[in-house]
């Protein structure tokens, strides 16, 4: 059922929860007072549940091309549709309550609890309060902070890590179809931020929002996306693609210096060591479980200088093994299907 919000009016987005297709239509943005767009004629198609990642330098334009979605930036021409529907056409005040929003400085607000944190957009949109207090209590959870420890203390009571989860937390509220997150972990330090990324890749695959991920970070975008747009100056499009796809296979110097050093490598993290077929069963040498990538396998090859490491499945049950050889050879097979 749609539900309503305190002036009364029903939200067109309001009765979808999981993630639906967000579609960009030659947008172009420019600023007030300034001769040249921050974004030129940027036309995309998000895939419901689909988590995208925007990367490219500081000031190529992701974070306005980004904000244009919940028009916190009005686009200057162009379109933009959320599960079909003319986002230009509804209230902002009303679209921004179901688009989760998380971003790098986190914008808790400090004079609130935790709790009154997580249950803002809720209340906004004038849910009962035991429902509101349920949903707090579930979203802490899912985030991994205690609701009995957490949810009666002020931000500034929490680390930086417990902040963002916050964040995420309080964008999940109302269960929107879509999120926007610009540079969510950038502020952490580097373990913190691993950490966070593994609890919401698994969040992620469970809840299937669509999402639009700005980073700076090539890594990051790797880990996390289904596809990755590099965006060059003016948000231009370098490539959109598959993590796997862009690495094995660059469309040009560009993105070929946003992937950096140890593109093997990186390429061996996203291939699952079930991928492809495996060689015979060993007995007494390393083994990986079959949920590690063939990154993992080559690492253990390396640390024990074994020539095969043995994969196993349930249990501990050998279902076979990988050679140096044998890793190089999938390196080369064309279709990689990404971890997931
Ligand atoms: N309010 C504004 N008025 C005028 N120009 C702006 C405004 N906001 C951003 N810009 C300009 O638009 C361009 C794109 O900025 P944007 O913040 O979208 O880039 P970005 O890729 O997100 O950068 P970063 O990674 O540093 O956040 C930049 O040249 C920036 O200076």
């Amino acid at each position: 059922m749609p539900d309503t919000t305190a002036s009364g009016t029903t939200s067109v987005l309001a009765d979808q929860h999981a993630g639906v297709s967000i579609e960009l239509d030659g947008i172009t943005k420019t600023y007030p007072g300034q001769g040249r767009s921050a974004v030129e004629d940027f036309s995309m198609r998000v895939e419901p549940g689909e988590l995208v990642m925007f990367v490219g330098p500081s000031g190529c334009g992701k974070t306005t091309t980004m904000k244009m979605v919940n028009r916190i930036i009005e686009p200057t021409s162009g379109s933009i549709r959320i599960d079909d529907k003319d986002v230009l056409s509804i209230d902002p005040n009303q679209l921004r309550r179901h688009i989760g929003y998380v971003i790098q400085q986190i914008g808790l607000f400090p004079h609130l609890t935790i709790a009154e944190n997580v249950g803002a957009v809720p209340r906004l949109l004038g849910w009962p309060k035991a429902r509101i207090a349920d949903r707090v209590e579930e979203l802490l959870t899912t985030v991994q902070l205690d609701p009995g420890t957490f949810a009666h203390r002020y931000p500034k009571q929490l680390s930086g890590g417990q902040q963002q989860r916050v964040g995420v937390a309080r964008a999940l509220a109302a269960d929107p179809p879509v999120m926007l997150m610009d540079e969510p972990f950038g502020a952490t330090d580097p373990i913190t931020r691993e950490k966070l990324q593994a609890e919401f890749l698994r969040l992620q695959s469970d809840i299937g929002k669509t999402i639009i991920f700005v980073t700076h970070d090539f890594d990051e975008a790797i880990r996390l996306g289904d596809r990755i747009a590099v965006l060059s100056d003016r948000s231009h499009i370098e490539q959109f693609d598959t993590p796997a796809a862009i690495l094995a296979a660059p469309a040009n110097d560009y993105v070929r210096s946003f992937i950096g050093q140890g593109s093997a490598l990186k390429r061996l993290a996203l291939i699952p060591v079930t991928a492809g077929p495996l060689g015979p069963t060993t007995s007494g040498g390393p083994t990986v479980d079959e949920a590690a990538t063939l990154r993992d396998a080559l690492d253990l090859l390396v640390l024990t200088g074994a020539e095969r490491v043995g994969v196993t499945g349930a249990g501990g049950r050998p279902l076979g093994s990988l050679s140096h050889a044998d890793i190089s050879a999938r390196l080369d097979g064309a279709a990689h299907r990404p971890v997931g």
